[in-house]
C-alpha cells in the first residue's frame, strides 16, 4: 500500500443510499398507492354504476365503471374513443349507459327509439342552448356582450323560421336547380389539362394538378383527390346559398373555413391566441380572415337594402339565397350588428360546407374503387343526367357536357345511388348530438308496452352517438362493410323497390339542411361519374383513405392521388 495514501477510519465511513434509490423508493410507494386507488375505484364505480330502481317504474342509467376518481373515463374517451363506445354498446344491449367525465355524468344513448324520444322534447326539458351559445362565440366569433347575447335569444325563434327557406318548397328546389345549373358549368372543367397554374381552375390549384401525357398520346390529370372533390363542390353548391359574388370576391374563403374547421375543437376550448398552440393561432387567424369575409358580405347586403349602391364587385346580389335574403330582414328588425350577423351567416356557411362535401368525397371513393359499381351506377342515372361529346367544329374539339340534369328522377328512380348516399351517412359519418336536461326525463327503452325505462336526472348531459347505432351488428349485418344496395327493399309479392333511412339517423334527422344535403350529394355524384374516370396514379386496387374524426362526417390527412380523365364513350350531341 502507498505510504502515502490516507486511510479513511471505518468507524467514521457513513453509507448513504445514492439519491436515485431515494426516489426509486417514493415512486414504488405512489404506484402502489395509485393502483389500490385504482383498484378501489373500479371497484366502487362498479358497484354504484349499476342500474337501480328510479322513480315511475324506472331505473337509472347505468355507468361504466372506471378506474381513477374524478376525470372518470376521460383517458379512454380522449384517446381512443370508438373502442370504449363499442364496448359499452355490446355491454349494455338496452341501448344506453353513461360515463363520468370529469365528475359531470354523460348518458349516451345509441337505440334509436331513445335516440328519437329524447330529440323530440320541448328544450324546457332538453335543450342544448347553453352548448350552442358556446359555440357560437367561442368558434365563430358571436359577440359575448350581454345585449348582443340578449339580441341572440330574441333571434332564435325566427333564426329557426328561416330556416324554412332551406327545407321546404319553393326555395329547396331553387337551391338545387340553382346548384344544377353552375354544376353543369363547372363540370366540364373539373380539370382542364392546363400545364401552368396560372390556366387551372381555383379548384385545380388547391389540389396540385399535374398534366401528363401518357405513351399514346391521352391526357391525364394527377390530382389530389380529396381538395378536388372538397373545393370543387364549395365553388359550385355556395353560390345558391349566399350568390355568386360572395364566392367569386372571395377566392381563399374555402381555405379559411377549412383551417377552422380543422381547429374546430381549439377554438371551443375558448384558449386565447397567444398561447403558444399552433393549433389555436392558426385556427384563429383562419376564423378572422373568414369571419371579415362574410362581415364585409353583411355590410354590403345591409347597404343594398337600404337603396345604396353596392360597389361594382356587388352586382348580382339578387342570386343570394333564399335562407340569407330572410335572414337579413330578421336582423335589421332586431337591430343586430354587423359582427352579430357575421357570425350566424360564417356558422351556416360552415354548416354547408363540412359535411356534405366529405361525404361526396367518400361516396366517389367508394363508387370509382368497384369498377362494377361504377358501372352499374352510371347505367342507372343515364335516362336522367345526358353526358353527351358534342360534335367537332371547324376542327377544334369541343369539350363534353351535361345537356340535362333531373334531380327529381336521381332522388325517385336512382335506388342504388340513393343507396349509396344513405350507406355512407352510416359509415363514413360519426355525427353525435347533444342535450343538456333541464328536467328530469324517462325514455322507454322501446315502442313495446313492457320496455324497460331509464331515467335521465335533471342537470346531467345526455349524448346520441348515431356512429355505435350505426355500426352495431344487431340492426346492421356484416356493420363494417360499405354496401352500395344495402338499403335497398324489394316487395316480395310486386317486386316494387323502395329505399329509406331506416333507423340511421346520423343526427341528421335534426339538420336543417338534410334535405338539401341529399339533393346535392345526389348531384354531384352524378355529375363526377358521367363525365370523368378516375383512376389511382401508378394503377393497382384502389385504396381507401384512413377516417380522420371530425365534427361529423370524417375527414382524411391522406393524400389520395388520383390520375382524372376524361370519360370515354359518351353519345354524340
Ligand atoms: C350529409 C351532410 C350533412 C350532415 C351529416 C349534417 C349533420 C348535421 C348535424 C349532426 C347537425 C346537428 C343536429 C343536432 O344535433 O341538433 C346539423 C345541424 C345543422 N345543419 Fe347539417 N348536416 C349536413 C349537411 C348540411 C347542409 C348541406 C346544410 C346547409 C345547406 C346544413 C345545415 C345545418 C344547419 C343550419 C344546422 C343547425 C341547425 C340548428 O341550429 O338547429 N347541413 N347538421
Amino acid at each position: 500500500m502507498d505510504s502515502n495514501a490516507t486511510v479513511t477510519p471505518v468507524a467514521n465511513l457513513q453509507i448513504h443510499p445514492p439519491r436515485w434509490q431515494g426516489l426509486d423508493t417514493t415512486w414504488t410507494t405512489a404506484a402502489v398507492a395509485l393502483l389500490l386507488l385504482a383498484i378501489t375505484t373500479r371497484f366502487i364505480s362498479g358497484f354504484l354504476g349499476t342500474s337501480k330502481p328510479a322513480q315511475n317504474g324506472s331505473q337509472t342509467v347505468p355507468m361504466l365503471p372506471y378506474w381513477m376518481p374524478i376525470i372518470g373515463h376521460i383517458p379512454q374517451f380522449s384517446f381512443a374513443p370508438q373502442s370504449l363506445l363499442n364496448k359499452a354498446r355490446d355491454a349494455y344491449r338496452s341501448g344506453i349507459f353513461s360515463l363520468n367525465l370529469g365528475s359531470t355524468t354523460h348518458n349516451i344513448i345509441f337505440a334509436p327509439p331513445m335516440g328519437g324520444t329524447l330529440m323530440n322534447q320541448k328544450h324546457s326539458i332538453a335543450n342544448m342552448d347553453s352548448v350552442g351559445k358556446h359555440v357560437m362565440t367561442a368558434v365563430f366569433g358571436f359577440p359575448k356582450s350581454k345585449a348582443s347575447m340578449e339580441r341572440y335569444d330574441a333571434s332564435l325563434t325566427g333564426l329557426n323560421t328561416c330556416y324554412k327557406h332551406l327545407t321546404s318548397e319553393p326555395y329547396l328546389g331553387e337551391m338545387v336547380q340553382s346548384t344544377i345549373d353552375v354544376t353543369k358549368r363547372n363540370i366540364a372543367n373539373l380539370v382542364t389539362f392546363s400545364e401552368s397554374t396560372v390556366d387551372q381552375v381555383a379548384w385545380e390549384r388547391t389540389s396540385n394538378a399535374e398534366t401528363i401525357t401518357k405513351p399514346q398520346g391521352e391526357q391525364v390529370v394527377e390530382i389530389s383527390m380529396m381538395p378536388l372533390i372538397r373545393d370543387f363542390i364549395a365553388a359550385s353548391a355556395n353560390p345558391s346559398l349566399i350568390g355568386s359574388d360572395f364566392v367569386n370576391n372571395n377566392p381563399d374563403f374555402f381555405q379559411d373555413l377549412w383551417d377552422m374547421d380543422r381547429g374546430f375543437k381549439w377554438l371551443a376550448t375558448g384558449l386565447p391566441a397567444w398561447l403558444p398552440i399552433p393549433q389555436v393561432w392558426k385556427a384563429k387567424i383562419a376564423r378572422s380572415r373568414a369571419f371579415n369575409a362574410v362581415r364585409n358580405f353583411d355590410e354590403v347586403m345591409e347597404k343594398a337594402a337600404n337603396g345604396e349602391d353596392p360597389g361594382q364587385d356587388w352586382q348580382d346580389l339578387d342570386n343570394v339565397g333564399p335562407v340569407l335574403t330572410q335572414r337579413l330582414k330578421l336582423y335589421r328588425q332586431l337591430n343586430f350588428n354587423m359582427d352579430e350577423r357575421a357570425a350566424l351567416d360564417l356558422c351556416l356557411l360552415w354548416a354547408m360546407n363540412a359535411n356534405a362535401n366529405m361525404l361526396v368525397f367518400w361516396m366517389l371513393n367508394h363508387i370509382y374503387a368497384d369498377k362494377s359499381l361504377l358501372a352499374r351506377l352510371r347505367e342507372e342515372i343515364a335516362p336522367f343526367v345526358h353526358a353527351v361529346q358534342p360534335k367537332q367544329l371547324f376542327g377544334v374539339p369541343e369539350p363534353p357536357r351535361i345537356d340535362t340534369f333531373d334531380h327529381e328522377a336521381l332522388a325517385n328512380k336512382c335506388p342504388l345511388l340513393k343507396s349509396c348516399y344513405i350507406e355512407s351517412l352510416r359509415l363514413d359519418s360519426a355525427t353525435w348530438s347533444f342535450r343538456v336536461m333541464q328536467e328530469d326525463l324517462i325514455l322507454a327503452a322501446s315502442r313495446e308496452k313492457d320496455a324497460e325505462k331509464f331515467l335521465l336526472k335533471k342537470g346531467t348531459y345526455t349524448h346520441i352517438a348515431h356512429s355505435i347505432h350505426h355500426t352495431d351488428p344487431a340492426y346492421f349485418d356484416d356493420p363494417q362493410t360499405w354496401r352500395a344496395d344495402r338499403h335497398i327493399k324489394r316487395e316480395e309479392e310486386d317486386g316494387e323497390v323502395s329505399v329509406n333511412m331506416g333507423t340511421i339517423r346520423g343526427g341528421h334527422s335534426m339538420c336543417k339542411g338534410r334535405a338539401f344535403a341529399q339533393k346535392e350529394a345526389l348531384v354531384f355524384t352524378a355529375a363526377f361519374i358521367s363525365m370523368w374516370d378516375m383512376e389511382p396514379v401508378g394503377g393497382g386496387a384502389w385504396k381507401l383513405p384512413r377516417f380522420k374524426p371530425a365534427t361529423g362526417v370524417y375527414t382524411t390527412n391522406d393524400d389520395i392521388r388520383v390520375s382524372v380523365s376524361r370519360r370515354k364513350g359518351l353519345p354524340e350531341a
